[in-house]
């Protein structure tokens, strides 16, 4: 019994944990299961399983091989794949195939010289290996055993690599027990290849060249547990190997992918400076295609006096700030060096660099403070139908490179406009605002264009890039572009039209590539006419113009609006969401809003501060809006504005002294009658009259 005879699993169990039953490996044996082989084959009626020196899995497989209409006395009739199915298996299985050739060959004398044959199946049975390229071996004319040929039980009957792949564990058969009579001379030994789930993904099998016809006891005995634990210590050999590089495969493609995912450039050099690896930031940095990246050195690109690699063999982990580029297109980056040095000789092994643009570390900076898009059109919220004509407007811009012009009063919502469609044209890139009423008409230009060091008193020493500069590759936003001064629109509209800038102080122009976005809330056409503004540059500008309505011009917007925004403030705080009375919203509704959406926004902050209960009443309302909205203006009278008669016409002066009673009785009748001094019948009546809102 020879399949029995081993107990092994070369994934799960030590080598020693082999078993080897020598009394099975006899000549008596051999010629019995010869025998008995010639019996079965000849009489239908003859069950294999009773034979006393017969291995039970043999046996079956007899019996299956029987069934499946095998035919013994053939030679391997396996069935060949079509070119095209075989290079895919044979590709499916190169890593397996390489590293089994790499061992014959190394192994070939010894193989040899024991007299096997080496094979390598798939999972499936189909030959990926014959031998190597042992041609030396005697070929068997009787035998194909061509790459590619599918030898399993239906084609061949009983073999070991068959039943190795049935029971999962190594397999050895003498001679007879082979189903076919054409390899009842040799013993087969078979392996399995297992992956790191334990999976068998191929088997190794060494077949005897073909011996006497029954071998003497000597060479069965010797024969069986040699190929045995040869082909075991090949297949854990391959196994082991296989498994490694798909370890280090998967690591190695993880790797990639992650250096892939940084923004950053990371590049890996040695110690002479040659790139040995680059992510695809770093090659857009140098301007580099992966296929040439191998065969490059960093100090191509490195200034002539570059200290980067001197530091580098020097082990410092240090920052140092270098120009990479091409030509004109030279950009200022901050180096990080991570040197890693031989742990013997102390010498540069590799470096790696992180290549991050100065001008990208600098609107990060400006981030923080602020100059960041964070809106988008889902974020602009309105009901009215002028509005969302103008966001229609907007959002169809919004992909345009063109230079875009926004007006609107203050506080209408223009930078909110100005982030959404920055969102939609490059989200990546940076969104730097720039206020021109809000500094000094001196520090605009800095401001802007950036400066060179020591350009002018109180600058930073090493000078500093402009909003321009920062805003390559994104969004500049220009709010109040009417309070630029003069002299600076004639550089603004050179930069839009000539795309490069020159540092306050310095001499040389710097490409940019950005998209204005402008704002005012003045009449800007009428400052044209009046020569406050520069016509040319209007005109540049105001190809696309976008105006958005006042809020006092939308208002249902009013009401989704302050709704909307004391929502927002209760969520951010984890606060209960109070509802706004009728009578509030009505007070709302009234107001003006010079300050447009801002100052609702505002109101509605402090009116969810002040409101004690769970609803916003009129006095919860900034002052403002109550004595604005208050029918009749003490003022209004005195100064003679408007109809007298009308104001103090005796209905409208009761109409408004009720609603001021109710205003300060929270909306309560009783307590308004009793400011009132009449009865609470009468009030009643009286608000019906005057169709007055008091719940
Ligand atoms: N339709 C809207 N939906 C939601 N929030 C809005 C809307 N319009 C304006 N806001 C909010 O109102 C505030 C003012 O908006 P924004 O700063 O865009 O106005 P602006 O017109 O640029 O003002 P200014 O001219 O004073 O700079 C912001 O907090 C913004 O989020």
């Amino acid at each position: 019994m020879t399949v029995a005879a081993y107990t092994h699993s070369i994934s799960n169990a030590p080598a020693n944990f082999l078993t080897i039953n020598s009394e099975l490996l006899s000549r008596e044996r051999w010629q019995a299961i010869l025998q008995y082989k010639q019996a079965f084959l000849q009489n239908e009626a003859e069950d294999p399983r009773q034979y006393s020196y017969m291995d039970q899995e043999v046996a079956a497989s007899w019996i299956r091989s029987r069934k499946r209409g095998v035919n013994p006395y053939s030679v391997v009739t396996g069935s060949n794949l079509s070119p095209a199915k075989l290079s895919e298996i044979l590709d499916k299985n190169r890593g397996l195939i390489d590293i089994t050739y790499a061992l014959t060959k190394s192994l070939q004398d010894v193989i040899l010289a024991c007299g096997y044959i080496l094979y390598l199946f798939d999972k499936d049975g189909i030959v990926l290996l014959n031998n190597g390229s042992l041609e030396s071996f005697v070929k068997l004319p009787e035998f194909d055993t061509r790459t590619g040929l599918l030898i399993n039980e239906e084609s061949e009957g009983t073999t070991a690599h068959e039943l190795c792949l049935r029971l999962k564990r190594p397999v050895q058969l003498i001679g007879p027990e082979h189903y076919c009579i054409a390899f009842q001379n040799s013993i087969a030994s078979a392996a399995p290849i297992k992956d790191v789930n334990g999976i068998i993904q191929a088997v190794a099998v060494l077949v005897s060249q073909p011996l006497l016809n029954t071998p003497e006891e000597d060479t069965i005995k010797k024969m069986g547990p040699h190929s045995l634990c040869l082909v075991i210590s090949l297949a854990t050999i391959i196994e082991t190997e296989f498994n490694l590089k798909n370890r280090y495969n998967t690591v190695v493609n993880a790797l990639h992918a992650t250096l892939a995912c940084i923004d950053e450039g990371i590049v890996t050099i040695n110690q002479q400076g040659r790139i040995l690896h680059i992510n695809p930031a770093g090659m857009r940095i140098l301007k580099l295609r992966q296929e040439e990246a191998d065969a490059r050195n960093i100090n191509e690109f490195l200034g002539n006096n570059s200290c980067l690699m001197d530091l580098a063999k020097k082990g410092e982990n240090v920052t140092v700030e270098e120009r990479f580029g091409v030509g004109f297109d030279k950009d200022y980056y901050q180096v990080n060096i991570r040197p890693i040095l031989n742990k013997y000789t102390q010498e540069l092994d590799v470096a790696v660099l992180k290549l991050s643009s100065c001008e990208k570390l600098a609107a990060q900076k400006s981030g923080k403070t602020g100059n960041v898009a964070i809106y988008t059109f889902e974020n602009i919220i309105s009901q009215n139908k002028e509005f969302q004509k103008s966001m229609a407007l907007a959002r169809r811009f919004a992909s345009s490179p063109e230079n875009i012009l926004v007006i609107g009063e203050s506080g209408t919502g223009k930078e909110l406009y100005a982030q959404a469609m920055h969102n939609v044209y490059c989200p990546q890139g940076p969104f730097m605002a720039v206020n021109c009423a809000a500094m000094p008409r001196e520090l605009i230009e800095s401001e802007l264009f950036g400066y060179e060091g020591g350009s002018f008193t109180g600058a930073e020493r090493n000078g500093r890039p402009g909003k321009i500069e920062l805003a390559h590759g994104g969004t500049l936003f220009l709010d109040e572009i009417g309070d630029m001064p003069l002299e600076l629109q004639a550089v603004l509209l050179r930069t839009l039209e000539d795309k490069q800038i020159m540092r306050v102080g310095g001499s040389r122009y710097k490409k940019v590539d950005f998209r204005l976005i402008a704002a005012t809330n003045r009449n800007i056409h009428k400052m044209v006419k009046e020569n406050q503004f520069r016509a040319d540059l209007y005109f540049r500008l105001s190809v696309l113009t976008i105006n958005i309505p006042s809020l006092r011009d939308r208002g249902e917007d009013i009401k989704v609006l302050s709704e909307f925004f004391v929502e927002k403030y209760c969520r951010k705080n984890g606060w209960d969401i109070p509802q706004i009375s009728l009578a509030a919203q009505k007070k709302l509704n009234e107001y003006e809003w010079p300050g447009n959406v801002r100052q609702l926004q505002n109101a509605m902050i402090y009116a969810v501060n002040t409101a004690l209960g769970d609803v916003i009443k009129p006095e919860n309302l900034p002052n403002y809006i109550i004595l604005e909205t208050c029918p009749i203006k003490i003022e209004d009278i005195s100064s003679g504005n408007g109809n007298l008669g009308e104001m103090l016409c005796l209905e409208n002066l009761e109409k408004a002294a009720i609603e001021t009673a109710l205003m300060h009785a929270n909306n309560y009748v009783p307590a308004a009658a009793e400011i009132l001094g009449i009865s609470r019948s009468t009030l009643y009546r009286k608000l019906k009259d005057y169709n007055i809102e008091y719940s």
